[in-house]
């Protein structure tokens, strides 16, 4: 046996025998304490007894020993109890349960230690960041609510850290986000003159705003809400049965925009069909629409035949012939109104009327086109987007993050106002937006959420208006009935309601979509696809 393992023996055998000998000599202990404890009281007493009073005192204790001492096994049972009551008084008091610990403290030094890796600099003499180092010597200020979660913090960083850079910031919001809770999006303001950052949690977006009419001018229309950070305007909605105001995104068009055009993008079922309805649902008062629906699953067919809606193509063939004719009405325009500008007289009205192209999923039927070797809808999109601000023509483009490589590059420079929906990764809001976004998005977005970047303006915070289609049965009734009311009429409900038809029963909101459905003539359901337009060429 060597002799470490000796060591080690000798060592064990002497921690046992030190256990088991405290063990043994454990009520000893307690007496002696206890007994320890009692001789100090008996000095305190004596000491605070008056000097007068001592003679007695001791005289009386005194007679009480003796008292005690003749009594039949007095001093067993005297000593029984001495011992017990120093047994009693020996005992250790419990020890006082340590503090909670606080659990801001906790979060900030976990948040600390996760951010020390990419702060810290190995030749800093007097790093900000450093394994041992606390997190009050970087954090100047912070803010919890009341469900003990961070809502407001501001770090300092070094100056050396590269803030100018977006892989390097996108690093720093991560570490944040990460360990302030990826449930919630965050606001990041870099100081780089100060060489502070500035995070602040941003409270969740309504969901509950239903289509509507919106209080706005002609040419205006809300594209979705946002923060009090994103606008300084509010309008009157009609939010869970009350009106609340809320800050708009407003997206101007007309021929004084500098943005006419918009694109939105969005992965599947993030909400740009529901925008694209959104924005139809309020042109339709004041202008015509055509609508191309190049993934054909019949979304718009609530569109069909309605006033003011020249047409809904779903087909190559009927997508072609409707951007053909567009293309030529947009000239069209052109000239009337040059001719009127050339005699000095008011444009006629058929030329200053609004005319949206609505295209949803434009790429689809380019493949087709390429595929078949027709003509490629976007690129007859070109004169609509180049003349349509002077021509009054706007054209909207929803397309899936996926195929947004495969828009035209005409496509993409020509639409200003730009919305992306769904979860967003920064690289991802550079493409859609153009712009870095100084927002992290959560980790599950809700549908129809989203930015939007109208022209050169800082991105904004987007929630669109459920404008769920009515003929989707798996939407709830309230918003289905919601988007009916806004219909242009040929609505039988409508029809129901005025004042010289006969009294009618409240209609079910299921019975007010079988009326949308027979009006239409088509198949209740996502898939309904046999739309039948009504061509204008
Ligand atoms: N703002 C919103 N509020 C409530 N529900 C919404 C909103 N936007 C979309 N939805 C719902 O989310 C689902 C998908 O929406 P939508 O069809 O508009 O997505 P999409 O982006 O067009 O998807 P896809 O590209 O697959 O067609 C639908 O059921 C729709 O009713």
């Amino acid at each position: 046996m060597s002799l470490t393992r000796h060591l080690h023996r000798g060592r064990d055998l002497a921690r046992t025998a030190g256990d088991h000998a405290a063990d043994m000599f454990a009520p000893l202990t307690l007496i002696g304490r206890g007994l320890r404890h009692h001789l100090d009281w008996t000095k305190g007493r004596w000491a605070a007894t008056p000097k007068e009073r001592r003679g007695p005192t001791l005289f009386l204790t005194a007679a009480l020993a003796l008292g005690v001492f003749l009594l039949p096994h007095g001093l067993l049972f005297a000593l029984v109890a001495l011992m017990a009551s120093a047994a009693w008084a020996g005992r250790r008091p419990k020890a006082a349960p340590s503090p909670e610990p606080d659990a801001a403290d906790l979060k900030l030094a976990a948040l600390y230690a996760a951010l020390t890796p990419y702060l810290a600099g190995p030749d800093d003499m007097s790093p900000l960041y450093t394994l041992d180092g606390h997190y009050k010597n970087a954090f100047g200020g912070w803010e919890f609510d009341g469900d003990g979660r961070l809502c407001a913090l501001e770090i300092a960083y070094p100056a050396y850290f590269t803030d100018t850079e977006p892989a390097a910031r996108a690093r720093i919001e991560q570490v944040v986000q990460g360990k302030a809770g990826r449930a919630r999006e965050y606001r990041f303001d870099w100081d780089e003159e100060s060489n502070r950052l500035r995070v602040t949690a941003l409270a969740p977006l309504a969901t509950d705003i239903a289509a509507q009419r919106f209080v706005t001018a002609p040419g205006e229309i809300v594209l979705g809400f946002t923060d009090a950070l994103g606008t300084s305007r509010t309008i009157p909605v009609t939010q869970g049965g009350t009106v609340a105001q809320q800050p708009p995104v407003v997206w101007r068009v007309g021929p004084r925009s500098a943005e006419p055009h918009l694109l939105a993008l969005g992965s599947s079922g993030s909400g740009t069909s529901t925008l694209l309805r959104s924005i139809a649902l309020q042109a339709l008062p004041h202008g015509d629409l055509v609508v191309i629906d190049g993934a054909g699953t019949g979304e718009h067919a609530c569109l069909v035949n309605r006033p003011g809606v020249h047409t809904v193509e779903t087909s190559l063939h009927g997508a072609v012939a409707a951007l053909e004719w567009a293309a030529k009405e947009t000239e069209r325009r052109l000239g009337l109104l040059n001719a009127a500008r050339h005699h000095g007289v008011a444009a006629p009205e058929e030329a200053t009327r609004p005319l949206w192209l609505l295209l949803d999923h434009p790429t689809e039927l380019s493949e087709l086109a390429q595929a078949e070797e027709r003509p490629d809808p976007q690129d007859l999109l070109e004169v609509p987007l180049r003349h349509g601000r002077a021509a009054r023509v706007t054209v909207v483009i929803a397309e899936d993050v996926e195929a947004a490589s495969r828009l035209r590059p005409t496509v993409r420079a020509a639409t200003r106002t730009k919305v992306v929906l769904g979860p967003v990764t920064p690289d991802l809001g550079r493409l859609a937006l153009g712009a870095a976004l100084d927002i992290t998005p959560a980790a599950h977005t809700p549908a129809g959420r989203g930015y939007a970047r109208v022209g050169a303006a800082a991105p904004v915070r987007l929630q669109v208006p459920a404008t769920v289609d009515p003929l989707d049965e798996d939407a709830p009734a309230q918003l289905r009935d919601a988007v009916i009311a806004l219909l242009p009429h040929r609505d039988t409900r409508t029809e129901a309601a005025a004042p010289a038809a006969p009294a009618a029963p409240p209609a079910s909101p299921t019975d007010r979509a079988e009326d949308l459905v027979a009006e239409l003539g088509v198949e209740l359901g996502k898939d309904a696809g046999a739309v039948r337009p009504r061509p204008v060429w």
